[in-house]
């Protein structure tokens, strides 16, 4: 093989040179083990030239529900919903790759909120799944993310994607990650005031590509979507809900219902003689936001990126399209959850948190985070063909720590 390359070089420059094109392909294996899901994603890339940022070529993602904190107490049948999912990258990545190409596991809010000894537990199981691949499997290749990596991460993908990080004129843009547990603010502060003002946890700075960024994140567990319904209904942390039926003004005032989260079950319903509709609802929603959220004054008046529930409640409420997303303004949301709550039974044939789910966008956005009504916010699910996921990042930088690229 080498003596063929070495042949080959001396008849062509090596940027053009054929057997180079063909080893400048490589792979890497990103699973996001999320509180709602497990995700792979199998990405390609193309090094053309070893001064310019590997080209991404491509990605294969696939999807399971319910993520791995549903398997507290089932940690094997866990990490078997990893192995299949793993099974796909065996018929994706060329054989003779498959030593070279890396694969990790992140897990985020999920897992966090698990008790240590179960979320060890099932990350035990997937780790023998792993080496019992013939991927390359790195030390730490499966772990819980801490959550300012989840929004710088979601950052560098993003601006990857939409190319601003190469070249001179960069012009970054913010994003915004609601998950089911936790949330992600993630800007590049532009004014000098806003770093003088943020507290110091809130500011990370990460190399990637040759640069550095100073960025503003923060994750906040426990305001993800389904924490957050929880929390309204005053259930989130409760030792013991068997039995407890939670109410609140932002369901149907009819219902009542089973639900299960992290593999606890909740009763819950509407306020059957009490009030219903957007003023109720906001006020107890403001309950959970209000003065819990850090609120840096550059953000009032920039446009952001969306993505993950922002997205599929703007989808499930005719907001925006599901393949194109679209942009929005902040007020957009405080309207549809108006009309959604204040026609309740209408909305029924939908989920019936959507309600509630529109409020609390609306509130976090406004009051948890200080946004303007008229801040605009780009809702994208894909770019280029490509999952706007913390993944795509968190795959440069392993390939980055792997000295497989820069
Ligand atoms: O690869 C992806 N592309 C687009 N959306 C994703 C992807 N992975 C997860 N999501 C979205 O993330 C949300 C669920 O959050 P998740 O389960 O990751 O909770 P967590 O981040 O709090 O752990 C859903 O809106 C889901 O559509
Ligand atoms: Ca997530």
């Amino acid at each position: 093989h080498s003596n063929r390359e070495m042949w080959f070089q001396d008849f062509f420059p090596p940027n053009v040179c054929p057997i180079n094109a063909k080893a400048n392909t490589f792979y890497g294996i990103m699973f996001d083990a999320g509180s709602t899901g497990t995700r792979i994603h199998i990405y390609t890339f193309v090094q053309k030239n070893p001064e310019n940022l590997p080209e991404l070529e491509g990605e294969i993602f696939e999807s399971v529900k319910p993520g791995l904190s549903a398997y507290a107490d089932q940690p094997e049948k866990g990490a078997e919903t990893v192995k299949r999912l793993l099974d796909m990258a065996i018929d994706a990545v060329p054989p003779h790759l498959w030593k070279k190409t890396p694969v990790v596991l992140k897990a985020t809010a999920g897992l966090r909120l698990m008790s240590e000894e179960k979320a060890q537990a099932l990350l035990l199981e997937v780790k023998e799944v792993f080496e019992e691949s013939p991927f390359l499997v790195p030390e730490d290749s499966v772990s819980i993310m801490d959550g300012t990596y989840e929004g710088i991460l979601a950052w560098i993908t993003v601006n990857f994607l939409t190319g601003q990080l190469s070249g001179q004129n960069q012009h970054t843009v913010g994003t915004l990650d609601l998950g089911g547990a936790s949330t992600q603010i993630t800007f590049l502060p532009r004014f000098e005031e806003t770093l003088k003002e943020t507290p110091g946890d809130f500011l990370t700075s990460f190399d990637m590509f040759n640069s550095t960024y100073k960025l503003y994140t923060h994750s906040y567990l426990g305001f993800g979507l389904k924490a957050a319904r929880l929390a309204t209904l005053g259930a989130l942390n409760m030792e013991a809900v068997d039995g407890q039926m939670f109410r609140s003004s932002c369901l149907p005032k009819q219902l009542e219902a089973e639900w299960h989260f992290g593999g606890v079950k909740y009763q819950y319903g509407g306020n059957k003689e009490g009030e219903t509709g957007f003023k109720p609802c906001y006020l107890e929603v403001l309950k959970v936001v209000k003065g819990k959220l850090h609120q840096p004054d550059e953000i009032r008046g920039s446009s952001f990126y969306a993505f993950s529930y922002y997205y599929d409640r703007a989808v499930d409420t005719n907001l925006i399209d599901y393949e194109q997303g679209g942009v929005l303004e902040v007020r957009d949301f405080e309207r549809k959850a108006k009309e959604v709550c204040d026609n309740m039974e209408r909305y029924n044939s939908a989920s019936p948190f959507l309600c509630m789910d529109l409020t609390y966008i609306t509130a976090l956005l406004k009051e948890g985070f200080g946004f303007r009504d008229n801040t605009l916010l780009q809702l994208t699910k894909k770019v280029n063909n490509i999952e706007t996921s913390w993944t795509l990042g968190a795959t440069f930088h392993l390939l980055q720590s792997l000295g497989i690229t820069y």
